[in-house]
């Protein structure tokens, strides 16, 4: 049995503004009130795991800890079958220290010209953890499948999501509706488990 998420407050272990509303807007059914680790001035751990699953967890605790409230952390990334799924739990990084998501689709363009691969599939991966000051955790993942599509299209969304078309639809993640977005993507899945677990 999952531990029961009290609708106190709620820390989001988040340092991406992108992630933090897209939670934001997940959360607000749920009348949970939740803070953000940069309102905080929460510390920015190093994520040092070796899975989305362990360095969302480094994440959540961490805050946990330093806030003394319950903590909710996602980690997130890109897995492009053709490239081994790389860049993955680099997704971030890939992005170097000015963040800068134009080079990294590029560079995903760049990767998969130079090995000549045709095959585009790639999918999105999503592990949220919930942790609690006491060192309790629940872990829940989700996905979504689609492809990389090229030249990137699209300025809603954030990151990586102007060249991912989920299977199935005719605008990327970057075109489409936020509401569209959240029916399909990686993040919700994991939510929807989540709440299935820890808020019903
Ligand atoms: O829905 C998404 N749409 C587009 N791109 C996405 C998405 N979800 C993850 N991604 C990419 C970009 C992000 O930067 C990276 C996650 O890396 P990840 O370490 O989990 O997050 P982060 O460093 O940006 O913020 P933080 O660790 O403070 O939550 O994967
Ligand atoms: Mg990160």
């Amino acid at each position: 049995m999952a531990r029961k998420l009290d609708p106190g407050q709620l820390v989001i272990a988040s340092h991406n503004a992108g992630k933090v509303r897209e939670i934001n807007e997940l959360l607000a059914p749920f009348g949970i009130g939740a803070t953000s680790a940069a309102s905080l001035a929460l510390p920015e751990p190093e994520e040092t795991a070796d899975s989305f699953a362990g360095n969302a967890l480094l994440k959540a605790r961490t805050a946990a800890e330093a806030s003394g409230l319950p903590a909710l952390a996602d980690d997130s990334g890109l897995e492009v079958a053709a490239l081994a799924d790389a860049p993955g739990i680099y997704s971030a990084r890939w992005a170097g220290p000015e963040k800068d998501f134009a080079k990294a689709m590029a560079k995903v363009e760049a990767a998969l010209a130079e090995i000549g691969a045709e095959d585009r599939r790639a999918r999105f991966v999503c592990a949220l953890a919930l942790a609690w000051p006491d060192g309790h955790a629940e872990v829940f993942e989700g996905e979504a499948r689609g492809s990389v599509v090229f030249p990137p299209r699209g300025d809603r969304g954030f990151g990586y999501d102007p060249i991912f078309l989920p299977d199935g639809e005719s605008e990327t993640f970057g075109e489409m509706d936020p509401a569209r977005k959240h029916a399909l993507s990686h993040r919700a899945q994991a939510f929807a488990k989540l709440v299935a677990a820890c808020l019903e």
